[in-house]
């Protein structure tokens, strides 16, 4: 028996929204194809990328199955084939969608009916095997589509937000995978912070969600700021800020990084002067050494799954 499943890439965060907000894009994805194996027990992990680890401990999917399969009582052998279109390392949620795909691959080969929030909790372990912390925001984007609030994550409950505005998504994204990296920008996070600045991030995070139900550029814009967590990690991307600052210029509708980055998300409309965007980034990032690709991509949607025989 097997089944397959197609999960897309993601920007967490979104600014102001740390470990609460994402979007799913259709910038790639992963697809995975899981099978029964005759080895009760037993989950075999196979990549077309030679870069992630095949342990099934250690592999977002893998360990995501290990404990559904645990929960459930099913002790077949599985073999789950990761055919890895999402860079990891980027920001752009690869660990997660891979962890969705291989959950509503596994649900659709053994007939689970996981609901969407069940398939965000399974999903959020493959995160620990990969980050050291079962974040669920890029997951929940990766299983909904659009974009979306974790409204709790114990028990979990995820909110789609209405996006009333026809925008693009460009992502700046520098080349080659960065082992490990949301496992360290994590590590670089403050323990604590500032009352004002916890005012000052609250006003982002309702000005961006009302924005984007509203369909209010200004709002958006207003709101896709961090003074905390981007402001953290910033030795990761020390291009963002030039390339922000270029985006806003060239009137872009807004501009943060993709989860943990080193990627930089933009969002535009037919107002934006892209081509003077990529140029001028283009610099930036030779300014500081990278050699960077852009990515164009639409809001995506929620993971899809078949069963093959
Ligand atoms: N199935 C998988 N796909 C991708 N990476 C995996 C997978 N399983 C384990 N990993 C490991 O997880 C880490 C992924 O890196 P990282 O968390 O920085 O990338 P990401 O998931 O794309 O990032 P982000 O969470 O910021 O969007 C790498 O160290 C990689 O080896
Ligand atoms: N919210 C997570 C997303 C990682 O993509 C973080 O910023 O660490």
């Amino acid at each position: 028996m097997s089944a397959k499943a197609e999960a897309y890439s993601s920007s967490a965060n979104l600014g102001p929204g740390f470990d609460i907000l994402s979007m799913a894009h259709t910038a790639f994805k992963d697809i995975v194809i899981a099978r029964t194996i005759e080895e009760k027990g037993k989950i075999i992990i196979k990549s077309n990328n030679p870069k992630i680890p095949l342990d099934p401990e250690k592999n977002s999917a893998g360990l995501a199955t290990k404990i559904l399969l645990q929960e459930k009582g099913i002790d077949e052998g599985i073999e789950i084939e990761i055919n890895k279109g999402i860079p990891f390392g980027l920001g752009l949620g690869s660990s997660g969608a891979s962890s969705v795909a291989a959950i509503a691959a596994v649900n659709e080969l053994f007939e689970l009916k996981l609901t969407q929030e069940e398939m965000v909790k399974y999903s959020m372990f493959g995160e620990q095997a990969s980050s050291g912390s079962p974040h669920p925001d890029n997951v929940a984007a990766s299983v909904y589509g659009g974009i979306i609030a974790v409204t709790s994550v114990s028990p979990v409950k995820v909110e789609k937000i209405p996006v009333n505005l026809d925008f693009k998504i460009l992502l700046i994204s520098p080349q080659g995978e960065r082992e490990g990296k949301t496992k360290k920008a994590r590590e670089m996070l403050p323990s604590k912070v500032d009352l004002s600045l916890y005012v000052k991030n609250s006003r982002y995070l309702s000005s961006l969600i009302l924005g984007f139900i509203k369909g209010d550029k200004e709002l958006i814009k207003q709101g896709l700021n961090d003074e905390i967590v981007e402001v953290a990690r910033e030795p990761l991307y020390p291009h963002y800020k030039k390339i922000k600052e270029i985006a806003l210029k060239n009137d872009a509708i807004g501009s943060c990084v993709s989860g943990a980055g080193p990627t930089v998300l933009v969002l535009y409309d037919d107002n934006t002067n892209l081509d003077k965007i990529k140029v001028e980034s283009l610099e930036v990032c030779k300014a500081f050494g990278l050699a960077c690709n852009f990515i164009l991509a639409q809001i995506a949607g929620g993971v899809k799954s078949e069963r093959l025989n």
